[in-house]
């Protein structure tokens, strides 16, 4: 058996799916579940990107102790030492250094020779080394790089410092045949690759992200990247819960050992899932609703005879339970708490109290409780910095013009009573907020499901909106879906307001360092 690292990269490169940003108390909360799923190093960022990210990166590196964190730069000193200054609290901080190597990359992008690539790469890997215990650089588009330029700049990176060495694939261009090619020929002609750790990490373009993983895998690479739900720019990143039970359940085949702790895979999932606002479709594999569903008669037959006729993966093995204690409106704190530790959510004694209320409250209107109800509950409680907040809601519909009246608990605790009209029960409420915020906000998207089936069940609502020029995204829960919808809107000037603050504190900050 062979031990591979898993580099996780959800709060970084999955972050950077169209459409997705997260707070940094969200960030957290998948950080630490990514610690308790048993991956080895977490990517929690890119530092210099934004006050934010660097702030979520900082508080990552204080509360992960199990694992390492990375923090991504450019080739520049000052993405380096914004890196260092987020990470230097971590138990093991890493960073990830990244410069192209392909020659469309070096000649239109970085607008550098390849001389002067190498020499810039040099540069600050020797630098990063004086600061951090690991640094990792990456040849971004590796793919699509000449592979004698790879093995040059690779044995220099190496000297200055480098102990690992990511070959992405960034654009899902190869194939597994060719991707495990590269590797052996990057083994076997760099000299100086004794005790650096290689690694792949692969995009979807071509829907070959875990295929050509695998095949990296196979050809001997120390290290993979991927991101839950395969989640990431474009059509997304190697899928790290595919990797990892293929890899256990082919055991046979890739003689591999990790870290991860398999039965956290539900779980992390749909946090990330429903943390992001990006859905994971019913037929993904490992983590979809249907990945353990049977419906034809000839299969169900057969599963009911024995399981492994059509069961290739048990999904205890992937923290399925098929057996569930039911919670509704007669349970008590007890029933709740076992339950609570049943979806391993480590809970203070304070967030426990405040969903259990939330519980309670929301047994007044659904009969059965379900475990994907108590995570969208424990995610909107999470959140503690509300600016606004939904008091109370009436809407009265009629045709062609509907009328919602709302109250909303504003940052000073005052409550702001308004009403509009508009051509449909949504459009009138966001009119409302927007009257009630006072000021124009652009809705680009709008998305609406239910935790489960049900006419009881809870709607979420994910929107994405425009205000100036920043484009945040929101979420809602409710048992009603106009409830859910204004706490959407509300939830996503919430973020523009904080992002406002911390660009304010950017400003501050940086006036003063002028
Ligand atoms: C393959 C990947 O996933 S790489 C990671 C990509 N992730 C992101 O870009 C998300 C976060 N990015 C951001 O917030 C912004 O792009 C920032 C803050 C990093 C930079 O913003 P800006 O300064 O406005 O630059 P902008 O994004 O327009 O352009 C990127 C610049 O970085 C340069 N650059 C790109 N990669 C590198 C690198 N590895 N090393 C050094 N410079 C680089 C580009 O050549 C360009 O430089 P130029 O301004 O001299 O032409
Ligand atoms: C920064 C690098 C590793 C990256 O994300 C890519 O090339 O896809």
């Amino acid at each position: 058996m062979r031990k591979l690292d898993v580099f996780d990269t959800t709060l970084r490169d999955g972050e950077q799916s169209a459409g997705v940003n997260l707070h940094g108390s969200e960030k957290v909360e998948i950080a630490l579940q990514l610690e308790r799923f048993g991956v080895d190093i977490m990517e929690a960022g890119f530092p210099a990107s934004s006050q934010g990210d660097f702030k979520a990166v900082q508080e990552i590196a204080a509360r992960v102790k199990d694992c390492s964190v990375a923090g991504l730069a450019r080739a520049t000193k000052s993405d380096i030492d914004a890196a260092w200054e987020a990470l230097r609290g971590a138990a093991l901080p890493r960073l990830h250094l990244f410069i192209a190597t392909s020659p469309i990359h070096m000649e239109y992008k970085l607008r550098k020779t390849p001389d002067e690539v190498v020499q810039t790469a040099v540069d600050c890997v020797r630098y990063a080394a004086e600061r951090f215990p690991v640094v990792q650089w990456s040849a971004e588009d590796a793919t699509r790089s000449d592979w004698d330029f790879l093995v040059r700049i690779i044995r220099e990176v190496v000297d200055a410092g480098a102990r690992v060495v990511n070959l992405p694939d960034t654009v899902g261009y190869t194939t597994p045949a060719e991707y495990a090619r590269m590797f052996q020929y990057i083994r076997e002609n760099v000299p100086n690759l004794a005790g650096v750790k290689l690694s792949a990490h692969c995009h979807d373009d071509l829907g070959l992200a875990v295929a050509n993983s695998l095949a990296a895998i196979e050809a001997g690479v120390e290290q993979v990247e991927g991101t839950l739900n395969g989640i990431g720019e474009r059509a997304g990143n190697a899928a790290i819960e595919e990797i990892l039970v293929a890899l256990a359940i082919r055991k046979d085949v890739y003689q591999i050992e990790t870290r991860a702790n398999l039965t956290e895979t539900a779980l992390t999932s749909k946090l990330v899932a429903k943390l992001t606002g990006m859905a994971v479709p019913a037929n993904k594999a490992v983590v979809g609703n249907n990945a353990f569903a049977h419906e034809s008669g000839i299969h169900q037959d057969g599963v009911l005879k024995n399981a492994e006729t059509y069961e290739i993966i048990r999904p205890e093995m992937v923290g399925l339970k098929s057996n569930r204690m039911v919670l509704g409106k007669h349970s008590g704190r007890h029933a709740f708490k076992e339950k609570c530790e049943e979806l391993n959510l480590q809970l203070s004694e304070q967030q426990f109290n405040r969903l259990f209320n939330s519980f309670k409250a929301l047994t007044e209107t659904k009969k059965e409780v379900t475990d994907d109800d108590i995570l969208a509950l424990l995610l909107e409680s999470s959140i503690e910095e509300h600016k606004y907040e939904l008091e109370f809601l009436h809407v009265s519909y009629g045709l062609n013009e509907t009328t919602a009246a709302l109250g909303v608990r504003g940052p000073n605790g005052e409550v702001i009573r308004e009403a509009a009209t508009g051509n449909g029960s949504v459009e009138a409420i966001y009119n409302v907020i927007e009257r009630v915020v006072d000021t124009p906000i652009h809705l680009i998207d709008y998305r609406i499901q239910s935790t489960t089936g049900g006419r009881d069940s809870l709607a979420e609502v994910y929107v994405k909106v425009a205000y100036h020029d920043r484009v945040v995204t929101g979420r809602g829960v409710h048992g009603d879906v106009l409830s859910a919808s204004a706490k959407a809107f509300l939830d996503a000037i919430n973020r523009i307001l904080i992002k406002e603050r911390l660009d304010d504190e950017q400003l501050v900050t940086m006036t003063a360092q002028v």
